[in-house]
């Protein structure tokens, strides 16, 4: 026998043992998952118990599971990796004590589809919708139990849509989910890559890698659609056209990267929010948005805003949008770090009620994990 030959029957009589060991890790996963499970179907025969419209999903809860993996976490597996096998794990079980059914604004392959994965992981029951105010509509008629909308890309601003929609609505937000954002320029197997004239996207994508289209593309043709996946729907049977669109659409639509991470700026990341129909108690670190219309008079909006400098409360974002009721009027929708049980947040929120036209929480609701 060469040292060659040794060597490799030393690997495999190794990788036999490795495997072994790999095995029976994987026994004890299986008997600890399966525990886990019964202890949530336990769970769900507690929360019925004690109320007969007991809420399932426990956004604050999950949060603290997540937040308190990562701070466990030994490696080698990134904290991020681990949090979302655990994400997986906590899906499925919520999925045991009540399925989910989640709206967003579809169609499949948006990224608000991979935000409301990220977020409720894969057991939920994800229903695409065309537009924002339908997400509204579906939550509120109780046909879905949650929805998920974007309301801001760290390029290009708010989503007026969603801001304009919590004027008129009872909903509540139960989450925020942050994604990072990657355009890839996609195309269809028949596609000639060297004769792409037009490309399509949707407004803010084009936006979005406005410099590297025009380093790139320079002759090609802009077509605005009304979202990303629906671009990359388009291209499927179209020759000489590219879309650009994220891995979700890619992979639904089953196209071909020409060029990745083509966004002008690296950090390119959309927020969305989960909206429902209930209040979510405190996590331990928590935000609050709410939307405030001003009194008509000099200094009103540095009045509205004293308060929280005040009492120390950090504010994470101001917009103003037009009020529908009267012309020229603003509404302001705030958000800070803070729950509103919290005892400074509510001293806060008193005074800004009584200098307000009219204020409504929107949420609050824990911080972003994943
Ligand atoms: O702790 C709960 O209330 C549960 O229902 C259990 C559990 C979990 O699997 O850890 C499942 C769903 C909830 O959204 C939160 C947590």
């Amino acid at each position: 026998m060469n040292d060659h030959s040794r060597d490799e029957q030393h690997d495999e009589s190794d990788l036999e043992q490795l495997r072994q060991r790999i095995d029976h890790i994987d026994s004890e996963l299986i008997r600890l998952i399966s525990e886990r499970a019964q202890c949530a179907q336990v769970v769900a025969r507690v929360k019925l118990a004690e109320d007969p419209q007991a809420l399932f999903y426990r956004p604050e809860r999950e949060a603290q599971v997540l937040k308190r993996v990562m701070a466990l976490n030994p490696g080698p597996l990134p904290g991020e990796e681990l949090a979302r096998l655990f994400r997986e794990m906590m899906s499925a079980c919520l999925a045991l004590e009540q399925p989910i059914r989640v709206a967003y604004l579809g169609p499949e392959g948006t990224f608000t589809q991979q935000a409301a994965l990220k977020h409720f992981g894969d057991s939920a029951v994800d229903v695409p919708l065309p537009a924002i105010d339908e997400v509204f509509r579906e939550v509120e008629a109780g046909s879905a139990h949650y929805g998920v909308v974007p309301v801001e890309n760290s390029t290009e601003g708010v989503v007026n849509n969603t801001l304009d929609s919590f004027m008129d609505t009872s909903l509540r937000i139960c989450g925020e989910v942050v994604l990072r954002i990657h355009h890839h320029l996609l195309v269809g197997e028949n596609t000639r890559r060297d004769r792409v004239s037009r490309i399509y996207s949707h407004a803010q994508s084009l936006a979005q890698c406005r410099k590297w289209l025009d380093a790139h593309y320079p002759h090609a043709e802009r077509v605005a659609v009304s979202s990303n996946a629906e671009a990359a729907r388009l291209v499927r049977s179209e020759w000489h056209s590219a879309a650009i669109a994220g891995d979700m659409a890619a992979r639904r639509y089953e196209l071909e990267h020409l060029a990745e991470k083509i966004e002008d700026l690296p950090d390119n990341s959309t927020r969305f929010l989960i909206i429902g129909n209930h209040d979510v108690p405190p996590s331990g670190e928590d935000k609050t948005s709410l939307v405030a219309a001003m009194r008509n008079q000099p200094g009103a909006l540095h009045d509205l805003l004293e308060p929280f400098h005040r009492h120390r409360i950090d504010m994470t974002r101001l917009e103003s949008r037009p009020s529908r009721h009267g012309v020229w009027n603003y509404v302001f929708f705030i958000d800070f770090k803070g729950h509103q049980d919290d005892p400074l947040v509510r001293a806060a929120l008193e005074e800004v009620r009584l200098r307000a036209a009219e204020i409504r929480v929107l949420g609050s609701y824990p911080v972003g994990v994943l």
